[in-house]
């Protein structure tokens, strides 16, 4: 039986079994954990067989560097995924294969994410920086949410234009729901393996719980995402535009051959891409934060010394703020959002290092184990900012950095994250707010499932550490209120009502 073999030629990896290869012995929940364990058994460039399928894992810089950047133009399709289609439709650009389509959807989104276009969006990423900052100082017990309405309003309001005030009753507890349920059907080994064994299409539902999923995530995407995309171009239709990414996009349509419900997709995937990602992040940092006292205490030091109590830190000051920066880069490492990037697959035949991967080939490239590796980072589970100020890129002495990059995080080659840019701005907004969490132990390994994952709930103190602190973070969150103004034409009128009541204003709202 050649079925579930491993072909001579490939690189090595665990024992497969007739027909099934590595199937029974895939796991079916954060992989990544398992596929560092077997880098170290079988090196930084291994296979797995599922069936006839083959798995490329990359547990390397260099090969990483090799396969996924240099040779970009045969690494850059995504393998085909069954669940993904039938709730998108082919329409996502995250899982889109290498197609025309894909092509014209990552144009439209570059031109409209350049780092000079992204500048653009600043002034509604503070603002909104500025709310996170008041909601923690007003109910910080709600941090976690806060934190999940922060970036989904940022990304609400740079794609279609309304923004959030709230988390519970808003779009947003609504979308983080689907949302989860939507990164556990694609994440790898999570589902039934139907595009390997087709046949599983016809299970009747009652028997593929799946299927419900499916279906039910595509009908909430279908309405938030339509629904906004209407909000939007009613905006335009009465004069009131507001710049973002979405009008353009609306503008641009037919130049890049885009139909509506392209359009629609694009602004939801991207949303998708997004909100997550930035909380994921941000709730690790905010972990790390209180499970490593003493790394909090620098980042403060840092910002009293270079910002001092009268103000509160703008974009330009993280050029003087190597600290803060290298906590940024830390969080990456330590807790990488998403720590199997997204699956690329071989348009042909590549050989490296001896070894032959076949066209057709799924690739993962194992961020979490490049990221601790215990030869390349010391004790690479502590969270330890210094180390990226001992070295640009965190390693031990005399490693050899040169295939290494900050923005690794972000994912490889053509398929790399569009909004690194506008990522990054999200990210330095928050972390620069002036409070403090309380030094206790946390289970600092309770993460969620799923192909994006941080921590699940988890509860701690955040306190100003002044009452300057506190009046500088309330005057930031009422001086936005300017900026605010042009994303919140369209919301509903209990979000208005809601807006209004946060700064004082209700009786505008009997
Ligand atoms: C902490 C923040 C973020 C991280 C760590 C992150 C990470 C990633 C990674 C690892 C990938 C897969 C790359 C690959 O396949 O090699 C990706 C793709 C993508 N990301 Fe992000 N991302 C973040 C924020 C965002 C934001 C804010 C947006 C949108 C506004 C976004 C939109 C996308 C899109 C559309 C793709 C698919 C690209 C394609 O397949 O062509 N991401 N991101």
């Amino acid at each position: 039986l050649q079925i579930g073999r491993r072909d001579s030629g490939l690189p090595p990896g665990p024992p497969t079994q007739p027909l099934f290869g590595n199937l029974l012995a895939f796991p079916k929940g954060s992989p990544h954990y398992q596929f560092t364990r077997w880098a170290k058994r079988y090196g930084e460039i291994y296979s797995l067989k599922l069936g006839p399928k083959t798995i490329i894992v990359i547990t390397g810089a260099s090969p990483a560097k090799e396969l996924m950047e240099r040779r970009s133009g045969s690494t850059v399709d995504r393998p085909p995924l069954y669940v993904g289609d039938i709730v998108v439709g082919g329409m996502n650009i995250l899982l889109a294969r290498y197609t025309v389509k894909w092509r014209m959807l990552r144009k439209a989104v570059h031109a409209m994410l350049t780092p000079q276009a992204t500048l653009q969006h600043l002034p509604i990423q503070q603002a909104e920086a500025s709310q996170l900052a008041f909601d923690i100082l007003k109910t910080p017990e709600a941090f976690y949410t806060h934190v999940r309405r922060y970036s989904s309003s940022v990304i609400l309001s740079v794609l279609f234009g309304v923004r959030s005030p709230r988390y519970e009753g808003g779009r947003v507890a609504q979308f983080f729901a689907m949302q989860h349920e939507w990164e556990r059907i694609v994440e790898p080994g999570a589902q039934p393996p139907i595009d390997l064994i087709p046949i599983l299409k016809y299970v009747p539902e009652r028997w593929a719980p799946w299927k419900t999923l499916c279906r039910k995530v595509r009908a909430v995407q279908q309405e938030l995402y339509f629904g906004m995309l209407e909000e939007c171009e009613r905006r335009i239709a009465n004069g009131l535009r507001n710049g973002c990414f979405m009008e353009s996009l609306l503008d641009r349509q037919k130049e890049l051959a885009l139909d509506r419900e392209s359009v629609g997709y694009l602004g939801g995937a991207l949303v998708e891409g997004g909100s997550d990602t930035t909380s994921a992040f941000l709730h690790s940092l905010i972990l790390a934060m209180i499970s490593y006292p003493e790394a909090q205490k620098k980042a403060q030091q840092e910002l009293d010394s270079v910002v001092g109590h009268d103000r509160i830190p703008a974009l330009d000051d993280m050029a003087s703020l190597p600290y803060i920066q290298a906590v940024i880069y830390e969080t990456h490492r330590w807790r990488p959002v998403a720590p199997l990037a997204a699956p690329h697959a071989t348009i042909k035949e590549e050989f490296y290092n001896g070894y032959c991967i076949p066209a057709g080939a799924t690739i993962l490239v194992n961020t979490w184990g490049i990221y601790h590796d215990e030869n390349i980072y010391e004790d690479p589970t502590k969270f330890w900012p210094d180390r990226f100020i001992k070295s640009e890129f965190g390693t031990r002495d005399g490693v050899d950095d040169v295939d290494r990059r900050h923005t690794l995080p972000f994912g490889f080659g053509r398929r790399m994250c569009p909004a690194v840019n506008l990522a990054n701005n999200s990210l330095f907004d928050k972390i620069k707010d002036p409070q403090t969490g309380d030094p206790i132990h946390y289970d600092l390994w309770d993460y969620k499932k799923g192909i994006v994952t941080g921590p699940n709930p988890f509860r701690c103190t955040i306190t100003p550490r002044s009452t300057r602190h506190a009046e500088l973070i309330e005057q930031a969150f009422y001086a936005s209120t300017e900026t605010f103004l042009p994303f919140e034409g369209e919301m509903s009128g209990e979000d208005k009502r809601y807006a209004a009541a946060m700064r004082g204003l209700s009786h505008l709202f009997k």
